[in-house]
């Protein structure tokens, strides 16, 4: 210890003495340094002015900049065309331009009447012309065709095919309920009655069924009647499944003087909605027939996404979070089971895995289960949580038929019922435990079933469903049918039904990048069969 105050200053000199010299040989070392940083420098800078002045060339000679890939090319472009009811019927006066007519219901009136004044009439800001397309396939590189399909782009055309003031519209849902069912409703009749000025919207209740069914009288769709349905889940309308009889369907068509029918289902509807479409034509009638995909399950080829779809993810999150506490508080080996819907395809299961984080085991259709051995789902299951205590595990309905066996029931619609494989698991996880541990696994079973699709719609939902209904209804005045509206590429289009329906229900692509997630993710054991020499790997639309 220093004893006198001229010891502490020597000892301060000192201190002060060594930084200075430190910061010195700081100092000298970051110059030589940036020396070398300032040449580097300079080079990129150089480097980047000469891009920028070939980008300014070439854009002064009309070309985009960018770098120029003459092995990747499109040479031509083949739309998937939608029939248009003006090849058969004579379409309305050309000189019926067509405008916003933004038109004010009489909301006082309680016969529903709407009045005549119309609060502004609009041009359209963008009016879709013919062969206006939008690239199916977006993905090129220079193994891909020069030779692509085309989507006719949906919107609103400058000439009508329908004079509004003949018009009167249907509306129907059908097959399994689904978050957006009521937003698609309203917004069809809002822009059917608002926009156009249809006088008549008649909603059909009770899917199919309810063409012919003398107990559930079709209701009349209004404004005021639809104004506050977005707010609930399921279908004000209601739906069902069986019961298709065009025969009937064509009868109630006439009998209401129904030019425009609009159907809201999944794939079954679709084919129901295309033999309408067809029967209308072979009997000369001047109806069009529109179709709004929904599913929950999301299989529905070409579309990005099926309405109701994110809401249903979303609601699943509350389930696998519950699971998540469950497994983590009950002891010991909390294992949480959630079964989450999908009949034929995975991609609720595997989206709202991916959504969550909380997943260590996602089960689905499309990858067979396997029990046990090397990269069995049991001792992977065991191991998890022996790391962690505990393990959540996500099921969807359709998994393990390889193990349960088909079933033989089937719905009204003719849809195969599913065997409980949620019990199933549940099962053999316990029996594991019994017979490779010490301690028993404390097993949690949730099925939210019906609770993730009987939400209302969420704020994403919501804005494709109105997207949707607008863009259905701008087709059909401009006489367009046997179509479905949708979403392709993140921009809307026309699909046509056979189309469709073709490929539909999809599934999840074993070989893709969406499983290849999951597992990435999860870190269980791949049990996707081999990739079979010289098969095309399909691509989940929602996340390319
Ligand atoms: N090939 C078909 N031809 C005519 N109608 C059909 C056909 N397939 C199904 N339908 C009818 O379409 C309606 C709905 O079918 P389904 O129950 O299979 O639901 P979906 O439209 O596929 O929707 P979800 O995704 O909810 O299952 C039913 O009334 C059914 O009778
Ligand atoms: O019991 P329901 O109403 O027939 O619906 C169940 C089925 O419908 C779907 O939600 C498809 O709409 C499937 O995922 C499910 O298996």
């Amino acid at each position: 210890m220093p004893s006198s105050s001229a010891q502490l200053s020597l000892l301060h000199a000192g201190i002060l003495a060594c930084g200075v010299a430190a910061v010195a040989s700081l100092l000298t070392s970051s110059i030589i340094k940036s020396k070398a940083d300032q040449e580097a420098a300079a080079e990129y800078k150089a480097a980047q002015q000469s891009k920028k002045k070939a980008a300014k060339e070439q854009k002064e000679g009309g070309e985009p900049s960018g770098t120029l890939i003459d092995d990747v090319s499109i040479e031509k472009i083949y739309l998937w065309e939608v029939e248009h009811l003006g090849s058969r019927f004579k379409s309305a006066d050309k000189n019926n331009i067509n405008i916003m007519k933004n038109k004010v219901t009489n909301a006082s009136s309680e016969a529903a009447e709407y009045s005549e004044y119309t609060h502004s009439s609009a041009e359209y800001n963008k009016l879709i012309a013919s062969h206006e397309c939008i690239l199916a396939d977006i993905k090129l590189s220079p193994s891909t065709s020069k030779s692509v399909k085309a989507y006719v782009r949906a919107g609103p055309r400058k000439h009508l095919h329908f004079d509004p003031h003949s018009v009167t519209a249907a509306i129907v849902t059908c097959g399994g309920l689904c978050p957006g069912l009521n937003n698609v409703i309203r917004e069809l009749t809002n822009s059917l009655v608002q926009l156009y000025g249809v006088k008549k919207v008649l909603g059909v209740r009770g899917g199919y069924a309810g063409f012919y069914n003398p107990d559930w009288a079709p209701v009349e769709l209004t404004p005021q009647y639809v104004e506050t349905l977005h707010h609930q889940g399921g279908s004000a309308l209601g739906s069902s499944r069986g019961g298709f009889d065009l025969d009937k369907i064509i009868a109630f068509l006439k009998k209401h003087g129904i030019n425009q029918l609009f159907v809201i289902g999944g794939d079954g509807t679709h084919r129901g909605a295309f033999k309408i479409h067809e029967g209308c034509m072979e009997r000369g009638m001047n109806v069009a027939v529109c179709g709004i995909p929904k599913t929950i399950d999301n299989d529905i080829d070409h579309i990005d996404r099926s309405f109701g779809f994110s809401s249903a993810v979303e609601a699943a999150q509350i389930a696998i979070r519950t699971a998540k506490t469950e497994a983590r508080c009950n002891m010991p080996n909390g294992i949480g089971v959630v079964k989450l819907m999908g009949r034929s395809a995975g991609f609720i299961a595997v989206h709202a895995v991916m959504g969550s984080g909380d997943v260590d085991l996602c089960l689905v259709p499309e990858i067979p289960i396997v029990l046990e051995g090397e990269k069995g789902c049991l001792p992977f299951l065991m191991q998890r949580v022996k790391e962690k205590g505990h393990a959540v595990v996500v099921v969807a309905e359709g998994a393990g038929e390889e193990l349960l066996g088909q079933s033989t029931e089937v719905d009204g619609s003719g849809n195969k019922k599913l065997p409980p494989i949620g019990d199933f698991l549940k099962k053999k996880i316990e029996e594991y435990y019994k017979a490779n541990s010490n301690d028993p696994a404390t097993v949690k079973y949730i099925d939210p079933s019906y609770m993730i699709r009987s939400v209302p719609a969420n704020a994403v939902d919501s804005l494709y469903c109105m997207q949707l209904a607008q863009n259905a209804v701008h087709g059909v005045m401009a006489g367009y049918t046997g179509f479905s509206a949708g979403l392709c590429n993140n921009r809307m289009v026309l699909l046509p039904i056979p189309e469709l329906v073709e490929t539909s229900p999809r599934t999840m692509d074993a070989h893709g990048r969406t499983w290849e997630r999951v597992i990435s993710l999860t870190r269980q054991p791949n049990t996707a069969p081999p990739k079979k020499e010289g098969e095309v790997s399909k691509y989940a639309p929602m996340l390319r």
